[in-house]
Parts: structure tokens; C-alpha cells; sequence
């Protein structure tokens, strides 16, 4: 693994990749050194052959959210010429599944990375929350479409505009997150879930992350063609012979490459 100032990557012999943000005496907060990093991290992760990408932050918080610090003396022209923030998006796009794992506070940017995860579960004592409104911008990493689908506009238009910040059981029932553990098992739940996934056929699982994302994004009845499509497509594959033949023999399955 290359090394990296602001974050870790590790990738274990289950194929389970850790990307750890490391930044804690400023909570972790996301700025431009720590964006390049991550992409390139997310890169090297995938072409490790990984299965299952978990992602957390060291310390007492996942991430406190875009560097105010960096961003105080930025102006219009310094933030668009760069497209500011839009490498963060690259994280949503990992054709593996992503476990965010969140210990503290995911805040502002933090929140916003966190919830492009596709399976989030927290801490008892973490809280999310969206405050750019108390610094005169708005959440930009996603922060507002992403919050909307999730919670609908109401709750959405509480949170992000009174920056009010909430435990981890309100993200639960609000359905930000999905579950919530023992502080300081976190990780550790999340290497269970990983685990679990990569076991499983990856085909089965790319295609099950490929047609959960596209019923957000289009109409249910192309959802359910995309759905029906790949379902008939995972019959051309091994997998789903040795899937079943190991049902039926009662023995555990052993997927190629699982
Ligand atoms: C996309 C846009 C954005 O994300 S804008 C940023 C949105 N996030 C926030 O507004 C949260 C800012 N942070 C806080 O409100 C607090 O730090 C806290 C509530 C998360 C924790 O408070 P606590 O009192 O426990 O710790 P400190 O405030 O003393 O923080 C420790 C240390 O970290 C630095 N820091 C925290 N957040 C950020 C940040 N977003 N950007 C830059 N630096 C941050 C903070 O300044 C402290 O540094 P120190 O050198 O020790 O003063």
C-alpha cells in the first residue's frame, strides 16, 4: 500500500480494505491534502482486488467536515475553477460496497461522505449533522440531495437549516443509518458485515449494489427491468450453480471467488 499523510489504507487477507481518515487533532477534518489522498486510496483499494470497502476516522470523531480553517480565505473564483469538493464524489462511485463506520461526530462534509456510504452504522454516542448553515454556506459534497431522498424534504429542511445535529438513534429512525453499536465496536461490527460480503458471490453482490443505487435514480419500472435483467444475467455464471447446489447438498457455498 502506498503511504499516505492524512489518511491509512489497509487491505487484510479477507480482501477487506480499511481506509482510516487521520487527521485527529483537527477531528479529521476533510481538506484539500486529505481529498487528493482519498481518491487516489479509493483507486488503490479497488485495483487491490478488494471486496468490501470499509471507512472510518481515527479519534474522536469520523470527520468534522470540510477545513474551515482552509476554506475561511477561498473566494468564488479559487472554489469553482477547481470544482472544489467534487473528488469526494468519487466515493460514491466504488463499484464495491462501502461500510461507513462512525465513531463521533460526522459533521458537515463528514456527514455528507458518510452518507454516500451504502451501509452506515454508528457508534451510540456519534452524531451527524449538517451545520454549514451556521457558517454562511451550504453543504456541498452531496449534502442536501443526498439528505432529501433519505429523510424526505421536512426533516431534510429541519436539519440543514437550523445545522441542528442529532444522536445516532434519530439517524436510525430518521433511516440515515442502519445500525447502531457499542461505542468502540464499531469497526469491528463493520469488519463482521465486510466479512459477510465477501464470502458472498461478488457478481451477486455487484449486482444487488448496482440495483439498490438505481432505484433512486429512475422510475420503478426501470428499476424493476434493471432488476429482472441482472437477475436472468447471474444465471450465465457458476456462482448461482454452486449457490444452489450447495443449498441443496446442505454444505456451505464456495464461490469462485469468494
Ligand atoms: C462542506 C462544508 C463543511 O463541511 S463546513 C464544516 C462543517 N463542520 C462544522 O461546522 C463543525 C466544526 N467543528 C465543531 O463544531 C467542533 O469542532 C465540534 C462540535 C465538532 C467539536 O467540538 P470540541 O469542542 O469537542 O472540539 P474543538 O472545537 O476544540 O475541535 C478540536 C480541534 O479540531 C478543529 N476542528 C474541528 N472541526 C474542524 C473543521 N471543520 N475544520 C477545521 N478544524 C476543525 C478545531 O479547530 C480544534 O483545533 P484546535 O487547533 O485545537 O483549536
Amino acid at each position: 500500500m502506498a503511504h499516505y499523510d492524512t489518511l491509512s489504507l489497509t487491505v487484510d487477507d479477507d480482501r477487506i480494505a480499511q481506509l482510516t481518515l487521520d487527521r485527529p487533532e483537527a477531528l479529521n477534518a476533510l481538506n484539500s491534502a486529505m481529498m487528493a489522498e482519498f481518491a487516489a486510496a479509493l483507486v488503490e483499494a479497488t485495483q487491490s482486488g478488494a471486496r468490501a470497502l470499509i471507512l472510518t476516522g481515527k479519534g474522536r470523531a469520523f470527520a468534522a467536515g470540510a477545513d474551515i480553517a482552509e476554506m475561511r480565505d477561498r473566494t468564488f473564483g479559487s472554489m469553482s475553477d477547481a470544482n472544489h469538493l467534487a473528488l469526494w464524489e468519487r466515493l460514491a462511485d466504488l463499484p464495491i460496497p462501502t461500510i461507513g463506520a462512525i465513531n463521533g461526530f460526522a459533521l458537515g462534509g463528514g456527514c455528507e461522505i458518510a452518507m454516500m456510504c451504502d451501509i452506515l452504522i454508528a457508534g451510540e454516542s456519534a452524531s451527524f449533522g449538517l451545520p454549514e448553515i451556521t457558517l454562511g454556506i451550504i453543504p456541498g459534497i452531496g449534502g442536501t440531495q443526498r439528505l432529501t431522498r433519505i429523510v424526505g424534504k421536512a426533516q431534510a429542511m429541519d436539519l440543514i437549516l437550523t445545522g441542528r445535529r442529532i444522536d445516532a438513534d434519530e439517524a436510525r429512525r430518521l433511516g440515515l443509518i442502519s445500525r447502531v453499536v457499542v461505542d468502540g465496536e464499531v469497526v469491528e461490527q463493520a469488519q463482521v458485515i465486510a466479512r459477510q460480503i465477501a464470502g458472498s458471490s461478488a457478481r451477486a453482490v455487484r449486482a444487488a449494489k448496482e440495483c439498490v443505487l438505481r432505484a433512486d435514480q429512475s422510475s420503478l419500472s426501470e428499476g424493476l427491468l434493471f432488476e429482472r435483467r441482472w437477475f436472468h444475467s447471474l444465471f450465465a455464471f457458476d456462482d448461482q450453480t454452486e449457490g444452489m447446489t450447495a443449498f441443496l447438498e446442505k454444505r456451505p457455498a464456495r464461490f469462485a471467488d469468494a
